[in-house]
């Protein structure tokens, strides 16, 4: 789709309310013959919009390397020891990059900006490879919901943390899925693109036939609206749930799917008016748009719609996939399609390989969460997370490890051991042991577990050595893999950052 607006333009450029960056056109006022010259206005036009659109994101992407390559100042508070250093890959948002306080982190997306080897890794979609991962990091943040860039079970293998950030980006998506419905249910991008491919060609840019046309052809692109329509929402989380309450709100029926619905989830749905389908096949008889809001997992939502519940759909359903492409079986549909068993759409922010060009499939880039409020709200989000992980040893929003939260005593002063173990019975009692044996009074502790993966938090008095503490645990403890001493972060030597961090895989390699 071309980026100009509506009608044959003048090429007067007006201000355009609540637009920012895309500026209207003032429209004409009498007929007239275009001339040829016409087609070179529109191009201008639109070259300009693309000017300024990269503009826009050229300052942005400026304005992340600045804060990304800022010299490590010194901190508020006189702090002048080493900072917490944080690598990233891909564009992130300088309103979360800005969260790391100066002098305390240090952030480049170039490792040889770092002074030390990364202690935390923060992404969008960037395909982290484990070589990436060296044993320094401590946790990895994706800004945004998908994790399936990330090789979440090997990191999880090796003790790492990684997190996500839940409904920062949920709004832009759940906007662009209402976008999505509307492409689905009228003929917009494909008379847009008849009009530009199709009609401007044909009627040789000449206005008074393009108008004329435009009003005879019409009747080629007839939708159906979406009110009184069925949505199914498969996956009812921050996205899902707010997608119901839209659509809700423009008149349509919902159906909503999630065999894994979280309480805080359920709270957030208007039960009363939300009918609750008992399984997908349930939702999928009833619905004339499927939309899917569930992370790719390998073996659990891989290919959930398929060949064979693809049977059970109304024939005209569309479908609307803003998750991720493996989701929705592509070849499938494809042959649903041939076969004349299919006539809906597919809309969708991600590529499918067996549907490339084909008529029904309308594709954008991926989108969803390009927004800059999205942007905004991801990384300020993944900084505060990691800030929280790294000062403090705190876990939430992890997809692989227990949410654990120790609140430290007011007025505490010592140190605090944050132990990453395997899952196994007697450890914790083999660590209190050992702790015992070095005359270390716990104060207080937290003990958690997910999967194969449990994590022991313990504050206590003074220590003078806490990397002989940490080796003399490892080797009385076979099941730790990891282990990391937080002294009072920035407050004295034992604090600060980058020291007294056991691991067992680097040591053993
Ligand atoms: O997983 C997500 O949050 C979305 O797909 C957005 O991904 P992006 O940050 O790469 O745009």
């Amino acid at each position: 789709m071309m980026l100009h607006a509506t009608a044959p333009l003048t090429g007067k450029a007006v201000a355009c309310k609540g637009s920012r960056s895309v500026p209207c056109v003032a429209p004409r006022t009498t007929a007239r013959r275009l001339p040829v010259a016409r087609a070179t206005s529109t191009e201008s036009d639109e070259i300009a919009l693309l000017e300024k659109a990269l503009s826009i994101a050229k300052e942005r992407a400026a304005k992340a390397k600045e804060v990304a390559a800022a010299p490590p100042a010194t901190a508020a508070g006189g702090y002048s020891g080493p900072g917490f250093t944080i690598k990233t890959f891909n564009a992130i948002s300088p309103v979360g990059l800005e969260r790391f306080p100066a002098g305390k982190y240090v952030v480049s997306g170039d490792d040889a900006k770092l002074p030390a080897s990364p202690m935390a890794i923060m992404l969008r979609s960037h395909q982290l490879k484990q070589e990436e991962v060296p044993p320094t990091v401590r946790c990895i943040v994706r800004c945004g919901a998908g994790v399936n860039n990330i090789p979440v079970p090997k990191m999880t293998e090796l003790g790492i943390p990684v997190f996500n950030t839940p409904g920062a980006n949920a709004n832009a998506v759940k906007e662009l899925v209402i976008c999505g419905l509307l492409l689905a249910s009228r003929g917009i991008l494909e008379g847009n693109k008849y009009t530009e491919e199709v009609i401007y060609k044909e009627e040789n840019m000449d206005y008074d036939k393009v108008a004329k046309r435009i009003e005879k052809d019409k009747a080629k692109f007839v939708g159906c609206e979406i009110e009184g329509k069925t949505l199914g929402v498969v996956g009812l989380g921050a996205i899902g749930g707010r997608v119901v309450n839209a659509a809700l709100a423009l008149g349509m029926k919902v159906v909503g799917y999630d065999p894994v619905l979280s309480l805080d989830a359920a709270w957030k749905l208007p039960g009363d008016r939300m009918a609750r389908a008992e399984s997908l096949e349930d939702l999928l008889k009833v619905s004339d748009y499927v939309t899917v809001h569930v992370p790719y997992i390998k073996g659990a939502t891989h290919h959930m719609i398929n060949g064979t519940n693809l049977k059970q759909c109304k024939p005209n359903v569309s479908f609307l996939n803003f998750s991720r492409t493996e989701i929705i079986d592509g070849e499938a549909l494809r042959d649903m399609y041939k076969a004349g068993r299919l006539t809906g759409k597919y809309i969708s922010d991600f590529a499918d390989p067996f549907l490339s060009g084909h008529p029904k499939h309308l594709v954008i880039p991926h989108l969803g969460a390009s927004t800059e409020e999205a942007e905004d709200n991801s990384a300020a989000m993944a900084a505060e997370t990691v800030k929280d992980f790294l000062e403090t040893g705190t876990i939430r929003n992890s997809v692989n490890f227990p949410q654990t939260v120790l609140d430290k005593k007011p007025g505490h002063i010592g140190g605090r051991l944050c132990i990453v173990n395997k899952n196994e019975a007697g450890v914790l009692g083999q660590i209190t042991t050992f702790l015992g044996t070095q005359n270390i009074n716990i104060e207080q502790q937290i003990n958690t577990s997910r999967g194969d993966i449990a994590y022991t938090v313990l504050d206590f008095g003074k220590v003078e050595d806490p990397a002989g503490l940490q080796a003399g645990l490892a080797k009385a403890c076979p099941a730790i893999i990891s282990s990391r001493f937080i002294g009072n972060v920035f407050d004295d030597e034992l604090g600060q950052p980058g020291t007294y961090f056991y691991v067992k895989w680097a040591n053993s390699a």
